[in-house]
């Protein structure tokens, strides 16, 4: 789980380089990585515009398409004068589509509703899944061989949709379909940190299941460092980290859900999929077809390489106490994953 740090260098080294002359700004971009074209669809909302920012200070970023429905010619403008070397297109409403999408390496899609206090992600299902459906069908006409990282809720439902519509148009590759769910690693991280005091750029900690309440299963008995943790301090960390996105949501009260941090979190994950599309493979916790478990989609550690997930890692020995959680969160998970796959083919058992 480099990529974290190598962002934070990348970040830190534009803020320094930005106060530098314009040769020294464009040393951050690397000169020996190949083009990789990247598309944000979703670019004008809360978490595709610092994710389109993120992506455009990433040096493996040659190509940065931003597509939303609206909005996008100004936020294009605007991102297209940071000085790093990805060439920024804006793309607005649907007859653009297909030119955002073009020979595209890598989509992300944070397009669609976020919640309101009080909601579920199940209940964004209505909008998003119709979205989600759309815009997977023009990828799968116009860059069938790009990696897909969804971070378009509720996450559990809308890969089995991506799965379905790329199976219908006979595009689908699983080792190039992504649920992000790098914000849980990010939560669990930062929690367990700030609770022993460890320096968190050294801490670890793999979260697998989905991204929905309890289907979010940290595990810390392999978080490292490892450190002792009462029964009630594995508890606490948990369920922090299940309900966080409820926590941001409702300290928003009404105005969205997480996005600065989700941003963060994407371009993390956007980039260790870049590294790992450039050769140099990594492991990353995310949602994916998958057989560790008796259900077809499930997150755990993954290892990213040239073609997508190279490998889906075993979960690993857990704990008495994750063993019931893993158990327990079967029932939601399996019945989120259907309802995606209903979506586009009704028919499915
Ligand atoms: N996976 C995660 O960990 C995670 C974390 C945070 C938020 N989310 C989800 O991300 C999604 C976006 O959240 P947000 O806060 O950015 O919402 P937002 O409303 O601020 O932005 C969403 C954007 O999507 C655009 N959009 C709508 N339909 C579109 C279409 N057909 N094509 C392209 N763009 C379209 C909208 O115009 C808007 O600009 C939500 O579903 C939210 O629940 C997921
Ligand atoms: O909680 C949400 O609705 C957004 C996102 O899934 C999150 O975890 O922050």
């Amino acid at each position: 789980m480099a990529a974290r740090r190598s962002v934070a260098v990348l970040l830190k080294r534009s803020v320094v380089s930005a106060a530098k002359s314009p040769a020294q700004t464009r040393c951050i971009s690397s000169s020996s990585s190949p083009r990789r074209k990247v598309a944000v669809l979703g670019a004008a909302g809360g978490i595709g515009q610092p994710l389109g920012l993120l992506m455009k200070l990433n040096p493996l970023v040659t190509d940065l398409s931003l597509y939303d429905i609206a909005g996008t010619p100004g936020v294009a403008a605007d991102i297209s004068h940071v000085d790093t070397t990805a060439t920024v297109e804006g793309f607005a409403g649907e007859a653009d589509l297909a030119k955002a999408l073009k020979g595209c390496d890598l989509v992300i899609i944070p397009a669609g509703v976020p919640r309101k206090p009080g909601m579920t992600r199940d209940d964004l299902f209505k909008i998003n899944a119709g979205i989600v459906k759309g815009l997977c069908t023009a990828i799968a006409e116009h860059c069938p061989g790009a990696l897909v990282n969804m971070i378009s809720n509720p996450v559990n439902s809308t890969v089995p949709i991506a799965a379905e519509v790329f199976k219908l148009h006979g595009t689908y590759d699983s080792r190039k379909l992504f649920g992000v769910t790098t914000l849980d690693v990010v939560r669990a991280r930062t929690f367990y940190s700030v609770l022993k005091g460890l320096p968190v750029r050294e801490v670890n900690v793999p979260v697998v299941g989905g991204h929905a309440g309890i289907t979010i299963l940290p595990l810390f008995s392999q978080a490292s460092p490892k450190v002792q943790l009462t029964d009630e301090e594995i508890e606490a960390l948990t369920k922090r980290t299940q309900d966080g996105g409820t926590e941001v949501v409702q300290a928003k009260a009404g105005k969205g859900s997480a996005t600065l941090s989700m941003a963060y979190a994407g371009a993390l994950f956007a980039e260790a999929c870049l590294k790992g599309l450039n050769g140099v493979e990594n492991i990353q916790c995310s949602y994916v077809a998958s057989d560790i478990t008796n259900l077809p989609f499930f997150s755990s550690k993954v290892r990213l390489g040239r073609n997508g997930v190279e490998e889906v890692l075993e979960l690993g020995s857990l704990s008495d106490y994750e063993q019931k959680g893993l158990e327990a969160l079967k029932e939601e998970l399996q019945s989120s994953i259907q309802k995606g796959l209903d979506f586009v083919k009704p028919q499915h058992t």
